[in-house]
């Protein structure tokens, strides 16, 4: 069984991949994955960008070993074509044990995972709990001052630990669940949407964390996000997706300055109309 190989350089590669969620309710297989690929090398930052419904969750499930995760099985995502691989493991028919192995080193933020946090523990206990899943045996008092540290740079005073899920606002949660991603030191984060829902006072301070983790970590990072702070602050490169396939990909710079596909040009106006945005609300 391949064994992840965390040096590995691209520690993702995606060659015209394509992913499919299976015919259910007398409806036929859907293609959510058309062809896409890239490199994303060690260290790296990379966002995917693109509308609703082209295929970012869909992917970055995927490329976060979590594709057949999912209970329902119509939401199980197949490899229909291509190759990837993450850390040199082919994610093509990832086995449980394999998966298991693999995802113990790949960080994963779902879609709306604030809202996903389970409701029968406390903060401490949420924060604590993928550590002591693994292992019985950690250093608490070290663990307790990496947490103060995390709760200080989003803004959260140590009063919430005692705290449950549905105590918190909206915020709060995503925040908790940002933090609950990085506690067994990924050295791969895949985060969908981080700041969703979070307000724009706080949406820097998530920013903060994830810059304080890489420069810990020199983790390689795969955000989808169309927020314009966490784009400026850590991304380096794009992949811009439309109706499951590319149709950007490069240097955040050089991809909005130079944008010759339309959707392209759409999203860079956007994306600087939201800057303004922000500013005038400041
Ligand atoms: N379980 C499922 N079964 C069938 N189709 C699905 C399933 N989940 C998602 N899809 C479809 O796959 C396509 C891609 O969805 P995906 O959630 O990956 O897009 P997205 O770019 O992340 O959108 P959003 O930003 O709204 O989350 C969409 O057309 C969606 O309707």
């Amino acid at each position: 069984m391949a064994k992840p190989v965390v040096e590995a350089d691209p520690i993702v590669r995606v060659s015209d991949l394509s992913l499919s969620y299976p015919a259910h309710a007398g409806g036929r297989e859907f293609e959510a994955v058309e062809g896409v690929s890239f490199d994303l090398a060690r260290g790296g930052v990379m966002a995917l960008l693109g509308e609703s419904g082209s295929g970012k969750s869909t992917l970055a499930r995927f490329l976060a070993g979590r594709g057949s995760d999912a209970g329902d099985r119509s939401a199980r995502i197949r490899l229909t074509g291509g190759a990837a691989s993450v850390m040199d493991v082919s994610l093509r028919r990832l086995g449980r044990r394999a998966g298991a192995r693999l995802t113990a080193y790949v960080g994963h933020l779902g879609q709306d995972a604030g809202a996903t946090l389970t409701p029968e523990l406390n903060v401490g206990d949420l924060l604590l709990e993928p550590i002591v899943e693994r292992s019985k045996h950690f250093d608490r008092e070290a663990l307790g001052e990496r947490i103060a540290e995390m709760m200080d740079i989003v803004a959260l005073p140590l009063a919430k630990l005692q705290e449950y899920p549905y105590e918190l606002s909206k915020g709060q949660r995503q925040r908790v669940a940002v933090m609950r991603a990085l506690m067994l030191d990924p050295a791969l984060l895949i985060a969908d949407e981080p700041t969703l829902g979070v307000d724009a006072n706080n949406r820097p301070k998530i920013v903060d964390l994830l810059r304080w983790y890489r420069e810990r970590t020199a983790a390689t990072m795969l955000l989808i996000s169309h927020d314009i702070g966490m784009l400026e602050a850590l991304v380096e490169n794009v992949l811009v997706m439309q109706h499951g396939r590319t149709v950007g990909h490069g240097d955040i710079n050089e991809i909005f300055r130079h944008a010759d596909h339309g959707y392209v040009q759409l999203l860079a106006q956007a994306l600087r109309a939201t800057a303004y945005d922000e500013i005038a609300e400041e």
